[in-house]
């Protein structure tokens, strides 16, 4: 099977309700997504949004790159050399791991399908069935409290609460959704860099002797202040998550040598694609750290993508982020992984199972 030609597109999908963090503020998914197409008539997809704020990436630079470097790599390559493949695609530029990630997700999904496979079994199998949280964005009291109560009652038992925006109310948030739902859901709360390390360690603590129970802080300061990650890390209870900190392999093996954190979140648009996700799943497992699968605001191609690599890596793999389906007013994918309310049923059909996808805008 041979790449013989690679087409990109745009796609758009609506969500529920605007998406708010400590960084940004957007009230759709809007992706570039990456066909890539074989002499046999299969094609392999990917996708990838522009989370300029965290990995740097924008539509632009994503096209540019897929255009530029990575269409020239690809075309006439077999799919079945797919590792020498993704060792170049990940060596022919630095940085633009959004980019990276969706050439390599259609890549893999097209090895996968080379051997009529689901891409979980692929890379070594698990169970297809997996359960997700549901984020809460960042906003006045009364909103996250009643988007938390919904939550609930679809089913979610687990809700990430986005904060980071100012400390005091931060408090108050969580301590307000906790009473809402205490008992009916977990809390994991995610600061997007919002925190001074002083703050987050006092916050933290206050709720800890207040008896709010939270299952973690994800990234509570600054992505490049793994001192101030250990700073808290070393006087709280509350397991602390890394997640802008650690991008690739290397970041992860840094955090784990200097106890920055407890868990480390892996999404497939910071590592650049699955072969490095497989890789840092492989050393947190040599070294006991837990690891979540995350994503970011991204269509459920790459969701997908993730759920089939976390069902693979369970049990390092413990926690999963994979909530943005749920959070979209509909789902323009035709086949592959289902999504209904916190429940991902991966497909057992070949690779990402996708049959089409609607409302794509190709690209000349
Ligand atoms: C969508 C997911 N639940 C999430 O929160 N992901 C990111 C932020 C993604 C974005 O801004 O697009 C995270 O920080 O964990
Ligand atoms: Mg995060």
């Amino acid at each position: 099977m041979k790449i013989v030609d690679v087409k990109l597109g745009m796609l758009r999908v609506p969500l529920v309700t605007p998406f708010k963090t400590a960084l940004r503020t957007v009230d759709a998914v809007e992706d570039v997504v990456v066909m890539l197409e074989t002499d046999t008539g299969h094609i392999g997809y990917g996708n990838a949004p522009a989370t300029a704020v965290i990995t740097g990436d924008t539509h632009g630079s994503v096209i540019e790159a897929v255009r530029t470097v990575f269409t020239p790599l690809l075309l006439d390559r077999e799919v079945a050399d797919l590792n020498r493949l993704t060792r170049q695609i990940q060596g022919a530029m630095i940085n633009n791991t959004s980019a990276k990630a969706a050439v390599e997700i259609a890549l893999f999904d097209l090895f996968a399908q080379s051997y009529k496979t689901p891409l979980y079994r692929i890379l070594g199998g698990g169970e297809n069935s997996l359960t997700t949280d549901i984020t809460i964005s960042v906003d006045y009291i009364e909103k996250m409290v009643a988007d938390a109560e919904s939550a609930v009652d679809r089913g979610f038992e687990i809700l990430k609460l986005k904060v980071g925006k100012d400390i005091g109310l931060d408090i108050e948030r969580i301590r307000a959704v906790y009473a809402a739902v205490k008992g009916r859901a977990l809390l994991r709360l995610d600061a997007n860099q919002g925190w001074s390390p002083k703050q987050a360690v006092l916050a933290i603590r206050g709720l800890e002797e207040a008896g709010v129970l939270l299952e973690l802080v994800e990234q509570p300061v600054k992505a490049n202040n793994l001192e101030g990650m250990r700073y808290i890390a070393e006087r709280v209870r509350t397991p602390i998550m890394a997640d802008e900190s650690v991008f690739g392999p290397q970041e992860v093996m840094k955090v784990i040598d200097q106890r920055a954190a407890d868990i480390i979140n892996i999404k497939l648009m910071k590592t650049g694609g699955i072969s490095n996700a497989l890789k840092i799943a492989d050393i947190a497992e040599l070294h006991d750290v837990e690891c979540m699968v995350g994503c970011m605001l991204e269509t459920s191609i790459g969701v997908s993508a993730a759920a089939h690599m976390a069902a693979a890596k369970a049990p390092v793999v413990s926690k999963l982020d994979l909530d943005v389906p749920s959070l979209c007013q509909y789902d323009p994918i035709v086949g592959g992984a289902s999504y209904k309310d916190a429940d991902i049923i991966l497909n057992e059909t070949p690779g990402l199972g996708i049959e089409k996808i609607e409302g794509l805008q190709l690209l000349a």
